[in-house]
């Protein structure tokens, strides 16, 4: 499972690489970011969902929560770091690519948000209309349609109106000019609500990932070696997944590992860190607490031990599983077989850096499984949690029997893969360094 370290694996695209961002400060002064981001583009009309998104996505804003967001006046962007830096740029209902005043050559992507329900004159123009200019002075750019709040209509109208949808996007694009019928778009049936959302930005990410086949590759050597059905490779904080193994992805297990990261995820709060700086995805809940024991002797390594709110007894019971999880709820109620070790490394800033990852690699990581039928002997299905890197994490499924009588190898294996993982995430940071 040893991944090759030369810089070819992410050759030096600049369709990967966008240019460089500048963040502001408080309105007024700008910082220079230190690395290539690379740009995505969010419009559509007005309370289309772009910044619901957004929010969802990338500050775990509960759905629910999404009713009381504020109208977007003008444009806002995000940074997100993930297996590569993200910059979105959530745009006002009323803005076009003209009035934008940025140069399109810089984005990658362009995410055009439209409510299923809309499928009326003005928003059909608007996105044709913006995927014609967007392919005029950028043909390179990934143009992308997420036909949003599909969960307001039934399974049959929502195809209904999908299809409708891409038809008259299509005739519009057409009366622009003919030629316009080539263009290549990729629409998306997308809910805050439902895993579509998660599905449909995860496959955005993907074409501008770079380092997406050696990644692939390495989880496809996993699954071979493993025994497993299927392997994710998440980023843990937003939930989408950065790739996956060569076999396809089928909603239900692409549904089991993200509710299995949510419910980890959602354990993290519940422990108190001793240090102040751990993010939250580190924070992994465990049966068993134990104190870092590091691989190697060497100076004192910051470490946060995961502390259960009831200080005391070292072997608190898991806390009750949250309802909101439709997949593992109490007629398939988990049993965590693995007391995982959740002893994660504290970067002082609190943004992990190449550094930071290296120093990693000698201390523990988090890890967990779960098993779906725990009374079956051995006939169910395991998922498994490990987490690779401060922001991504191997999410698998395989046989229980298979998991209970090859754990250590699958542990084994986990090992190389991680070490692949790590080489690539360092020198894809390599690579977008500015200066
Ligand atoms: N049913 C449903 N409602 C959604 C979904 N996504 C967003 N909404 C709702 O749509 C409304 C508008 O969402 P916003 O995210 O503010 O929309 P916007 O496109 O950013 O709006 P502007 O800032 O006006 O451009 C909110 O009440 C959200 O709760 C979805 O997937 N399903």
């Amino acid at each position: 499972m040893a991944s090759s370290r030369s810089s070819s694996h992410v050759g030096l695209n600049s369709s990967f690489y966008g240019s460089t961002a500048f963040i502001p400060v408080n309105g007024s002064g700008a910082l220079a970011d230190p690395v290539l981001r690379t740009k995505i583009l969010l419009m559509g009309m007005r309370r289309s969902g772009k910044t619901s998104i957004q929010e969802v996505l990338f500050h775990a804003l509960p759905p629910k929560q999404t009713f009381y967001l504020e109208m977007t006046t003008r444009v806002s962007r995000h940074t997100y770091d993930t297996v590569i830096p993200l910059e979105i740029w959530d745009c006002p209902g009323t803005a076009t690519l003209d009035t934008l005043e940025a140069p399109l050559s810089q984005f990658s992507t362009l995410v055009f948000v439209i409510d299923i329900q809309d499928f009326y004159q003005q928003p059909i123009s608007k996105l044709a209309d913006s995927v014609a200019t967007a392919y005029q002075e950028n043909p390179g750019m990934h143009l992308e349609v997420f036909v949003h709040k599909a969960d307001a209509l039934s399974d049959e109208y929502k195809i209904e109106n999908f299809r409708l949808i891409q038809q008259r996007v299509t005739d519009e694009l057409i009366d622009i000019s003919p030629e316009y019928e080539q263009i290549p778009i990729e629409f998306h049936l997308t809910s805050i609500y439902d895993h579509s959302l998660h599905e449909a930005f995860s496959r955005v990410l993907h074409k501008l990932t770079p380092s997406l086949p050696y990644l692939e590759d390495l989880l496809n050597v996993f699954c071979a070696n493993s025994q497993a059905s299927k392997a994710f490779l998440f980023d843990t904080s937003s939930r989408l997944y950065v790739a996956t193994d060569a076999s396809p992805v089928d909603p239900p297990t692409h549904s089991l590992c993200s509710d299995y990261l949510q419910m980890l995820n959602s354990f993290g709060p519940l422990y108190r860190s001793t240090s102040a700086s751990v993010p939250r995805h580190q924070q992994v809940a465990s049966s068993t607490v134990t104190s870092p024991a590091p691989s190697e002797p060497t100076s004192p390594r910051p470490v946060a031990h995961a502390i259960p709110p009831s200080a005391g007894s070292t072997h608190s019971p898991l806390p009750p599983l949250p309802e909101d999880i439709p997949s593992l709820n109490s007629s398939q109620s988990p049993t965590v077989m693995s007391p995982s070790v959740s002893t994660v490394v504290s970067p002082k800033s609190g943004t992990p850096t190449p550094s930071t990852i290296l120093r990693m690699k000698n201390l523990f990581y988090p890890s967990a499984s779960a098993s779906l039928s725990p009374n079956a002997s051995g006939a169910g299905t395991t998922v498994t949690y490990h987490l690779v890197t401060p922001r991504l994490a191997l999410l698998a499924v395989l046989p229980t029997a298979i998991f209970e009588t090859r754990r250590g190898l699958v542990e084994y294996n986990v090992v190389f893969f991680r070490e692949g993982v790590q080489e690539i995430c360092e020198v894809e940071e390599e690579a977008r360094k500015v200066g």
